[in-house]
């Protein structure tokens, strides 16, 4: 069975491929000092908890953040006797290579929501992924991934207000009850909720007029659903996005 690892600059996740479905997704917070022995136990205990009995065979892993990938091998190696795949490595292959500029390093997670999108949808995509950073991936016709955007993510802008300005407090991301906020944390929300929208929504339609194609939006990372309340933005939310791109990647090269 394959454990596909999910590692972002905020969350790692953990999921379960049993061929057909994910038996079970775990989370926790990325740390790049995190050892081989703390994953396992954090990981036996948890799938213990959830009564799950599975023979991991394969391990498969993106990571954004390089450091923490040492660890994840030595887990891999220690606990389930497998060499993982890493995705970015180059023994790990993509079903379509990439068209950038020479010597750009993509994002992994970038590189497996193409793969996981276009296995879904075909190609002609703009991936719209809220995590960390909030990011748009194009997936050409053929499955590539040509280029996209990074701005700041949701809770770093919220972050940063909060840092920079004295009198702002700490806030989440939530739906404001208007757009007009008539206290602090309502204004708050209202530029960072509705200017997230205004702002996928400019990004997708210049983006669309630039590749001069029609394209599907597909949403994904945990606040795709939020965003999407507020307006049309997306074709597809898939909160699995990045899982499914995993197994797809993963399936590809054990086929050769
Ligand atoms: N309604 C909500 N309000 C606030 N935060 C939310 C809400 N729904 C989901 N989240 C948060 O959104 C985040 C989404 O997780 P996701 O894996 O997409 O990105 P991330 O973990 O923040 O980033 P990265 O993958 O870059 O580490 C989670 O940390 C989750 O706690
Ligand atoms: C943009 C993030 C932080 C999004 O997780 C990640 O994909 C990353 O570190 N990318 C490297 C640069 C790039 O994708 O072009
Ligand atoms: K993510």
């Amino acid at each position: 069975m394959l454990l596909a690892i999910d590692c972002g600059n905020t969350n790692t996740v953990f999921s379960i491929w049993d061929g057909e479905t994910f038996l079970v997704t775990l989370r926790t917070s990325t740390h790049h000092a995190r050892t081989a022995d703390a994953y396992f136990t954090w990981y036996s205990t948890l799938v213990k908890h959830y009564g799950i009995e599975v023979d991991i065979t394969d391990v498969i892993i993106s990571s954004t953040v390089p450091r923490v990938v040492f660890n994840l091998r030595v887990f891999a190696d220690r606990f389930f006797g497998c060499r993982p795949m890493v995705v970015g490595k180059p023994d790990c292959a993509l079903p379509v290579a990439p068209r950038v500029d020479a010597g750009t390093l993509i994002g992994p997670d970038r590189l497996v929501n193409t793969a996981g999108a276009y296995a879904r949808h075909g190609g002609d995509l703009i991936v719209v992924d809220f995590g960390t950073a909030t990011t748009c991936d194009v997936v050409a016709e053929d499955g590539a991934y040509v280029g996209g955007v990074i701005a700041p993510g949701v809770n770093l802008s919220l972050e940063a207000l909060h840092m920079a300005a004295a009198a702002l407090p700490h806030v989440d991301v939530t739906t404001p009850p208007r757009v007009i906020g008539t206290n602090t944390v309502d204004c708050m929300q209202s530029g960072v909720y509705w200017g997230y929208i205004g702002l996928v929504q400019g990004l997708c339609d210049k983006i669309r007029a630039e590749y001069a194609r029609p394209m599907k939006v597909i949403g994904t990372g945990g606040l795709a659903p939020l965003f999407a309340q507020g307006a049309d933005l997306f074709d597809e939310i898939e909160d699995d996005l990045t899982m499914h791109g995993l197994t797809v990647i993963h399936d590809y090269n054990k086929k050769g």
